[in-house]
């Protein structure tokens, strides 16, 4: 039976987060994304999140571009051809090339619409089985090593499970070193957001005295070839995240020996369907994955915990609370970590109710597009 889509409505919503998150390329605090809703013109509705940042420095796609690629191309294309599954969704946006951002935010609305029509979570229609998800915490560079170490000890305490610590040249071996000296049980990681070349190989080879459980992005995102030679020559495991777009670069990727673990951003990779897909394809090369975070609010938060629900998501994704950027988020009840554990809703589709309230404050614009108000597209 078709998903009958009467409306998509896209809210541009812009968020201030509670404090700047800074990483190798700069410093975002004011949030601006989308809300992708979905009516199906009975009581059900889908929501999903655009990721894509202001500017264009962690993948091409930017926030202008998805509302380009959402209004002119993809909400038409949806309400032109309806689909029958989620999983639809990605063949029918295949003609579109990459901006795989703005197919994802559509596509995961698709997913929560799908859910709840048929009165299960979103979890359960992905096949995850988990009832509980380990969360783990991204900290930004910070101002100085005394100012990290204050931070890591508060998140300490809260019982997250994994700490990714933000390197870059010159906060690097220092800073772990004193991470690792004052917290030396903790789970740390580091994330170089393609901070490194292959020039630096003596120098990264300096953090395996550390035990850390891996590292990520240390090399561009088209460095496949020199991940290899990386992982060749160092004990900590590299994981991909800006490499990572789609199951095919996975393919490469382990066919090469790029990384022993996969960072899944349902954003990057164009949606849930693909995200499934390449947690299959490493569960079956014994590549362990877990779920990147993107600064996200209530719906994308709420995607993520449901996709971290899968198998193979082993390690403990950047699925923190919602207090940990938002003062107030766009959902109710808002997402909760208890020592460092996210109890997976279950109630159908995404789990949490939408706060109008909260979610018009929030709101700069909003657009709605029915079958009557699209210009048709072909290809
Ligand atoms: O959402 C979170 O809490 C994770 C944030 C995070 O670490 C990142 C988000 C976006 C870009 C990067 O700076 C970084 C990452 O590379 O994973
Ligand atoms: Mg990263």
């Amino acid at each position: 039976m078709l998903i009958p889509i009467e409306k998509v409505i896209l809210h541009k919503v812009r968020m201030k987060m509670k404090t700047p998150f800074k990483n190798s390329f700069g410093s975002v605090q004011e949030k601006e994304f989308f809300i992708v809703e979905l009516a199906d013109g009975r009581e059900h509705r889908g929501f999903g999140e655009s990721v894509a940042f202001s500017s264009p420095w962690y993948t091409e796609e930017t926030v202008g571009t998805t509302e380009h690629i959402m209004n002119d191309f993809l909400v038409p294309f949806l309400l032109q051809n309806p689909v029958s599954h989620p999983r639809e969704v990605t063949k029918l946006f295949d003609v579109i090339r990459r901006n795989n951002m703005a197919k994802a935010a559509i596509e995961g609305a698709v997913w929560d619409l799908y859910a709840k029509r048929e009165g299960i979570t979103l979890a359960k229609a992905l096949g995850g089985e988990k009832n509980t998800v380990e969360a783990g915490i991204s900290i930004g560079i910070q101002p100085s090593i005394k100012e990290l170490l204050t931070v890591i000890g508060q998140y300490a305490a809260k019982g997250y499970k994994r700490v990714k610590i933000k390197i870059k040249p010159g906060w690097d071996i220092e800073v772990i070193k004193q991470v690792r000296e004052a917290y030396p049980e903790l789970p740390i990681m580091a994330d170089a957001n393609s901070a490194y070349t292959l020039a630096d190989i003596e120098h990264l080879k300096k953090l395996d005295e550390f035990g850390l459980m891996m590292i990520e992005q240390p090399l561009g995102q088209e460095d496949l070839l020199n991940h290899a030679k990386l992982q060749k020559e160092i004990e900590t495991p590299v994981c991909l995240d800006e490499s990572i777009h789609s199951l095919d670069d996975v393919k490469n990727a382990i066919a090469l020996g790029s990384c022993k673990v996969i960072n899944i951003k349902i954003g990057r990779v164009g949606g849930l369907e693909e995200a499934k897909k390449i947690h299959d394809y490493c569960m079956e090369h014994n590549i362990p994955v877990w779920c990147g975070g993107m600064l996200e609010a209530g719906v994308g938060r709420a995607h993520n915990i449901a996709v971290s629900t899968l198998q193979n998501f082993v390690l403990p994704g950047d699925t923190a609370g919602s207090s940990r950027y938002w003062e107030k988020d766009i959902i109710e009840p808002e997402v909760t970590v208890i020592d460092g554990i996210i109890n997976v809703p279950d109630s159908p589709g995404i789990g949490y109710n939408i706060n109008r309230a909260a979610l018009e404050k929030f709101t700069m614009n909003k657009k709605e597009f029915t079958l009557e108000n699209i210009h048709p597209i072909q290809f």
